[in-house]
């Protein structure tokens, strides 16, 4: 058991616990003002701690809190080890902690290892004394012509990723912000320093990482720069460590690459890396997929991603982040298809993405964002939800960059939205004033009044999908279907395959089938001869379905943008793992 474990007494021992939990996305400055500064704290997120465990939360995902200059959100390091004064202290963050492993719910931080702020002390160091030592703790060059196949990311703002300083009078290296210099990981000095960060906050508790921006450590002449075989040999020394050290704890990787590449990032069962990795790739074909109304976008990236290469590996999917709707991997052709669906006004979009919401994307329309909402609980992976999508809350794209979604949570229709009691205009960000997501109509406490609301359907569906680890543990397979508008698929599970310590409650077997299309569709699902028989239990508890036939297949018809989640129980014993779920395929 993992000693930390024995002090944490709301968490139970699950040493794959991440496999089958929600994660929730929360920004400490956007989630509750606790002292009427005008910016959220780590004491108003501990008391909101009750209302994510009333949820069904698990896991909260806080982006960097640390002493930053605040120019990319906080991912402008200028102490890695200090917390922003205006979020509170380090004995309030530690409280944080323990307040949420009393209540079940576990705390992963952004570790930024690519770069730091300008205003830190390393490269204040290294730019003013070059043979210090710190001068070779970031990558400079005497001219900009170095790395030149390097893509820039930020394409709004950046020209090059070479900057020239004129204090060491040459050029530094910089993937995001020309105020954020690369680390040179080529430097071991740079490797003790980092880990010796991960061991600071590790050594308060928390229970892992998500590792910003990880594709882009190691720079080589004549690549991409990006996912280079030195930057995986770091990632898997730092597992190494952290399994040695903090065994239990996990580091969840941010690498927005193509699934090929992307499932590099579990590493080798010899060598492993994350035990986590954000599915990229797959977000944005759910929107794609609702648009086009058509299950293909969906089936075809997940042909397309292979199996996770070691054992205990999650996906983490999610809808929205912090960030703009990344469409870096679509296709041009589905990029400008998306840009005209989901953001018409070029005000909408930001660098190579989409800066709004769950709900002003989907037109607010309740049946799209329950529908894209039941896709991301059902396919394969553990989900992240964004704070403030749960009661639908708008963006505001008037306000630069990705602020447009990063407002106060709206907790009441009072005044800051319940966020604060700071005079308005002294909030970080202003509340969302408009007409449709107004904090008067949008926000937790009217919704907690409402049965029907958002927030409740939320709540029950993420109660559901608990009471089935085969969401989290499952396989997934496609069912074939004769309407190109119906995903129909599987989830399942041999419980004898599992090592002992893996807790499966629930169905073994379900299967999903979701309209993707604004019209009523039939369908005609093909399950094979293996399933000739079996019941459908609707796991929301309706009744009346028909059972399979004896060629396995169902007729089946959905109302527009309508799901199904069904149990399938068997009549004859399910086959071995090898020849299931058919093809029973
Ligand atoms: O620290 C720099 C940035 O790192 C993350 O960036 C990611 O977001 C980008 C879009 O905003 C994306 O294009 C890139 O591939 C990612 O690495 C972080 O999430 C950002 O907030 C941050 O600015
Ligand atoms: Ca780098």
């Amino acid at each position: 058991m993992n000693p930390m474990e024995l002090h944490q007494p709301g968490l139970r021992h699950d040493p794959t616990w991440y496999r089958t939990a929600v994660f929730y996305e929360a920004l400490t400055r956007a989630y509750d003002d606790s002292t009427a500064s005008g910016s959220g704290d780590f004491s108003g997120l501990t008391r909101r701690l009750d209302y994510l465990q009333w949820l069904g939360v698990d896991c909260l995902w806080l982006p960097p809190f640390y002493a930053s200059p605040l120019r990319d959100g906080g991912y402008d390091i200028a102490d890695y080890t200090a917390v922003l004064p205006e979020f509170g202290t380090l004995p309030e963050f530690t409280e944080l902690v323990s307040q949420a492993h009393e209540r079940g719910i576990r705390i992963i931080t952004d570790l930024v290892m690519n770069h730091t702020s300008d205003a830190h002390p390393w490269f204040q160091a290294s730019r003013s004394d070059p043979d210090g030592p710190y001068g070779d703790f970031y990558v400079w060059s005497d001219d900009d012509t170095k790395y030149a196949e390097a893509r820039i990311i930020f394409v709004d703002t950046e020209e090059s990723n070479w900057t020239f300083d004129p204090v060491r009078r040459q050029f530094y290296w910089h993937r995001f912000f020309s105020h954020q210099p690369d680390l040179n990981w080529e430097n071991p000095a740079v490797r003790e320093a980092m880990f010796d960060v991960v061991r600071f906050w590790l050594d308060l508790g928390i229970d892992g990482f998500r590792l910003d921006a990880v594709p882009y450590l190691i720079e080589t002449e004549g690549t991409s720069c990006e996912n280079d075989p030195a930057t995986h040999e770091i990632l898997a020394d730092l597992r190494e460590m952290v399994d040695r050290e903090y065994p239990g704890r996990i580091l969840l990787a941010e690498a927005n690459q193509m699934p090929d590449e992307v499932v590099d990032y579990f590493g080798t069962p010899e060598r492993p890396e994350c035990q986590m990795c954000f599915h990229f790739p797959v977000m944005p074909r759910l929107y794609y997929a609702l648009r086009e109304e058509k299950a293909a976008p969906i089936v075809d990236v997940l042909a397309e991603t292979p199996q996770i290469p070691v054992s205990g590996g999650q996906w983490g999917t999610f809808l929205r982040n912090h960030d703009e709707l990344t469409l870096e991997m679509v296709s041009s052709e589905e990029r400008a298809a998306m840009y005209g669906w989901y953001a018409p006004d070029p005000r909408m979009r930001a660098n190579v993405g989409i800066r709004r919401r769950l709900a002003p994307l989907l037109d607010n329309s309740r049946a799209e964002i329950e529908l894209i909402n039941a896709l991301l609980l059902a396919l394969p992976g553990s989900p992240c939800l964004y704070y403030g999508d749960e009661i639908g809350m708008g963006d505001n794209i008037w306000l630069d960059d990705r602020d447009a979604v990063r407002t106060p949570m709206q907790w009441t229709p009072d005044r800051n939205a319940g966020f604060s009691d700071a005079d308005p205009g002294k909030l970080y960000l202003p509340v969302v004033q408009s007409l449709a997501y107004n904090h008067t109509a949008v926000n937790v406490e009217s919704q907690m009044a409402q049965g029907h609301s958002l927030l409740h359907w939320t709540r029950g569906m993420l109660a559901l999908r608990k009471q089935h680890s085969v969401f989290g543990l499952g396989d997934f397979t496609v069912v074939e279907g004769d309407n190109p508008a119906v995903l129909g698929f599987t989830r399942w599970i041999d419980p004898a395959t599992l090592d002992e310590d893996v807790h499966v409650v629930g169905e073994n077997e379900i299967l999903c089938v979701m309209n993707l299309s604004g019209r009523p569709q039939g369908v005609h699902l093909q399950l094979g001869a293996g399933h000739a028989g079996t019941e459908l239990v609707d796991l929301f508890g309706g009744r009346g379905f028909p059972s399979l036939d004896e060629q396995g297949s169902v007729h089946l018809t959905l109302g527009s943008r309508q799901f199904f989640w069904f149990g399938l129980h068997r009549t004859a014993p399910a086959p071995t793992p090898d020849s299931s779920p058919e093809g029973d395929a």
